[in-house]
């Protein structure tokens, strides 16, 4: 996606001063990502990744960028966000709220192994630990009551009937679902596939924090295995699903309430990003180089866990 602020070689280098990371050496816009405009920057102390917060309420800023340093800290592979000589880790540029986070090695897998599943599954349930003894607290910006907005927008714009009529019903049974009474937690909320880095089968980084908040944690359970376990042809992928949920047990096990009410948070999370996706779509940003996602196979999700029990825990 997104390079919407644009930073020029001598912004950057009067911009880094601030920081102990020596002389810059270069940068790059970064094209991927859907919400921030981020550069990976070389400097002759390091490699790092600059974000500039283009839409995030700054308030919320400080609990994602100190929630990537407890993580960091507890040995979790979260990017460690560096702090100015003068002690902040959220500074400004261009106008925008930014960030320098620590680079984080390997890249993002399209086609997971089940190796790659399983670490995931193993991380996720780690962070849900990690994060009960973070004391920071934000609201899930795409929570029930985004996607119950969003979605009576968005079912009003469409002059697609069957769309109008798929977002109502949805939202019609999404009533019945309580997140609230579900065990609680800071979860990640955007835990996919281009969110994750590997070398090789080794899970090495964790990122794009800036949907993170206090929800229920079977919701994050729920974004992750539905973006990690269907094929491009909308089919469930049932051994990836069994290796994610296992690690993920291992670390943390669903309570009765959680199985209870599994079907309807599994449609709760596909819903959040059919929305967001069609959202994008018909109301398009303006931006250098905007990547927008296709809507359709969150869509075709939805509709899965609409028409089919979940895999058997
Ligand atoms: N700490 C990091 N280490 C390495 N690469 C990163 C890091 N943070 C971001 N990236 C790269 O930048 C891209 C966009 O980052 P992301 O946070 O997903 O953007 P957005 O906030 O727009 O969703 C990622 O897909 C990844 O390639
Ligand atoms: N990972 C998400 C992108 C983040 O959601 P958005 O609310 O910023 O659109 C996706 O792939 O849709």
């Amino acid at each position: 996606m997104s390079v919407f602020t644009k930073v020029s070689h001598a912004e950057l280098r009067e911009f880094l001063k601030q920081y102990p990371v020596g002389e810059l050496i270069g940068f790059q816009g970064i094209g991927e990502g859907v919400e921030n405009t981020n550069y990976f920057v070389d400097t002759t102390d390091g490699r790092w990744v600059l974000t500039l917060f283009e839409r995030l309420n700054v308030d919320d800023l400080p609990f994602f960028l100190g929630l990537m340093e407890h993580l960091a800290a507890h040995g979790f592979a979260s990017a460690m966000p560096l702090h100015t000589r003068a002690g902040g880790a959220l500074t400004s540029l261009n106008g925008k709220p930014a960030a320098l986070v620590r680079r984080l090695t390997g890249q993002s897998v399209l086609f997971p192994d089940l190796e790659q599943c399983r670490q995931v599954g193993r991380a996720l349930g780690e962070l849900h630990v990690i994060g009960l003894s973070y004391p920071g607290r934000c609201a899930n910006a795409r929570g029930a009551a985004w996607r119950e907005q969003t979605g009576r927008l968005l079912a009003q714009k469409t002059t697609d009937a069957a769309v109008r009529a798929l977002i109502e019903d949805e939202l019609a049974a999404q009533a019945r679902l309580d997140l609230g009474a579900l065990p609680q937690g800071v979860i990640h909320a955007d835990l996919f596939r281009d969110n994750v880095l590997f070398v090789d089968d080794r899970l090495t980084g964790v990122i794009d924090f800036y949907y993170a908040c206090n929800d229920a944690l079977a919701y994050d359970l729920a974004v992750t295995l539905n973006d990690w376990c269907f094929e491009p042809d909308g089919r469930l992928n049932p051994a990836r699903w069994q290796a994610m949920t296992a690690a993920y047990r291992a670390r943390r096990e669903l309570s009765e309430a959680e199985r209870a009410q599994w079907p309807l948070v599994l449609r709760a999370a596909a819903l959040r990003f059919w929305l967001s996706r069609l959202y994008d779509w018909t109301f398009p940003r303006e931006g250098d180089v905007v990547h927008i996602k296709d809507p359709e196979p969150y869509r075709r999700i939805l509709v899965h866990h609409r028409e089919h029990a979940p895999p058997a825990w």
